[in-house]
């Protein structure tokens, strides 16, 4: 779901496909559902801007360098069901790809390691493990919900802006006993800001691009979007 869910009156026509109107429900099918999921995704870009705002003041920037970028920005608020796999549908996910021993346990893998496109990604648990994200030292470590509690992934965004500084979260998700949901919020710019170096020392500084290209070449990456790339153009000519 996009910003049209959230912000109805700001919605226009675009031929951009990264900026399509959001397929909804229909409001009587599930009454009150629509104003339910605005709130949250308003609700989310709030917390999204403090965050933003804390990174700034973190990389000793001032607090407000990132805000014009966000202003109509397109995040994405996504709705997660894992249902539960039927051990017996004759798939084999046991190889070290589909699978891995977790606590002496073999659990199948079923959301494969990537980092978020994004800049920052709010992710709210319904209370089933099988999230994980790896540190430093490349070992997994479990990221168990908690009540009341947003895990937060650094997105590839964020790490490609800040030339490196601050590292995109790798993440994946093991499969639980029970049926997950999960509802990630990936709090991104708007389509057309131009991502330009940082005043950050010690940094390599690189080449300004769009964040609508950027987003569509990376999205399209991911399988769930695969053979659609062709479908936009970059909007920036390249300098040369
Ligand atoms: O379901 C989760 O906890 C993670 C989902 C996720 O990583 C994603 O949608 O990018
Ligand atoms: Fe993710």
């Amino acid at each position: 779901m996009g910003p049209d869910l959230a912000h109805v009156a700001d919605a226009s026509a675009s031929d951009d496909p990264l900026c399509e109107p959001t397929p909804l429900p229909a409001e009587d099918a599930l009454p009150g559902w629509r104003a339910a999921a605005a709130d949250y995704y308003r609700a989310m870009e709030t917390v999204g801007n403090a965050l933003m705002r804390s990174i700034a003041r973190g990389l000793g920037l001032p607090e407000t360098i990132f805000d014009a970028y966000f202003e109509h920005g397109i995040s994405t608020l996504r709705l997660i069901r894992y249902p539960l796999r039927d051990a017996n549908a004759g798939v084999d996910t046991s190889g070290p790809e589909f699978s891995v021993v977790h606590k002496g346990e073999t659990r199948s893998i079923i959301g494969r390691e990537h980092a978020d496109s994004g800049f920052v990604t709010l992710l709210a648990q319904d209370g089933v493990e099988g999230l994980q994200a790896k540190n430093l030292a490349d070992e997994w470590i479990d990221v168990p919900p908690a009540n009341g509690t947003l895990a937060v992934n650094f997105g590839q965004l964020l790490e490609r802006w800040t030339g490196g500084r601050v590292r995109a979260t790798r993440h994946r998700v093991i499969a639980p006993k029970t049926a997950r949901f999960s509802i990630p919020f990936f709090y991104e710019p708007r389509v057309d800001a131009e991502i330009a170096s940082l005043p950050l020392s010690g940094t390599e500084s690189f080449e300004p691009f769009l964040y609508g290209d950027y987003l569509w070449e990376a999205a399209t990456n991911f399988v769930e979007m695969s053979g659609i790339k062709h479908l936009r153009q970059p909007r920036k000519a390249k300098a040369s």
